[in-house]
């Protein structure tokens, strides 16, 4: 059986990464695909566990190689998806997780028809900016930049096969885990295996 991409796009601050990371501490057969971004390091991040940072000129080298499956310039910096690792474990029958932002998506909708588009859209855009205001990881400019982005992207969330609002953590991930049994128990996965081929437990 191949590999299904889950896709989690959404708003910068709606709580992509930390849904996210609290799913892949209960699904460990999910593997999560590492970006390249060049955008500086925050504190406390490391390269090759929340992104492989880059230079302008190596992200353009990596454009220029086809080393992405998709990349977008969002406020500002280069964000990129790296082929080869999604290829492998998709190709390995292993499902992937993408967490990335709008522009992006669209770009995979278009490789990956068959994956999942799962929005994570906030309770309101106030929540929106207090959240984006509490991680404290951005100055005033980039959370008003992130912001007025985030009212276009809201305008995408009907591209999505699924919408989570993420009001609680934990409520969220619950959604989260359903779409994917879900997704996972679809019968387009079972045409052409036979009885002894089913092995997901
Ligand atoms: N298109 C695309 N977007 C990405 C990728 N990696 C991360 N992003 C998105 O880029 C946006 C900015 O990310 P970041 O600077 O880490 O800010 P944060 O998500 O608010 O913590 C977020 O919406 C990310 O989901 C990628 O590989 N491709
Ligand atoms: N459901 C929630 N309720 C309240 N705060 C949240 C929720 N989800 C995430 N947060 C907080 O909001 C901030 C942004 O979350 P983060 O996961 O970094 O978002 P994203 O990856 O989408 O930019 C973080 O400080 C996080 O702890």
């Amino acid at each position: 059986m191949k590999g299904k991409l889950f896709v989690l796009s959404g708003p910068s601050g709606v709580g992509k990464g930390t849904v996210r990371a609290a799913l892949l501490k209960e699904y460990s057969d999910i593997n999560y695909s590492v970006s390249a971004t060049t955008r500086a390091k925050r504190e406390g991040e490391v390269h090759g566990r929340e992104y492989f940072f880059v230079s302008v000129e190596e992200f353009q080298e990596m454009i220029k190689n086809d080393e992405l499956l998709e990349w977008a310039k969002y406020c500002g910096n280069y964000y990129g998806t790296p082929r080869k690792y999604v290829e492998e474990k998709l190709k390995a029958g292993e499902d992937i997780i993408l967490e990335i932002e709008i522009q992006g998506a669209e770009q995979i909708r278009k490789k990956f028809p068959d994956g999942v588009f799962i929005f994570l859209a906030p309770p309101s855009l106030n929540e929106l900016r207090l959240r984006i205001q509490k991680r404290g990881t951005e100055d005033e400019t980039k959370i008003s930049e992130r912001l007025e982005t985030a009212k276009i992207e809201m305008e995408k969330m009907y591209n999505y096969d699924y919408v989570i609002i993420n009001d609680v953590v934990e409520n969220a991930v619950e959604k989260l885990k359903s779409i994917i049994i879900a997704e996972r128990c679809r019968i387009e996965n079972y045409i052409g295996l036979k009885e002894g081929d089913f092995n997901d437990g």
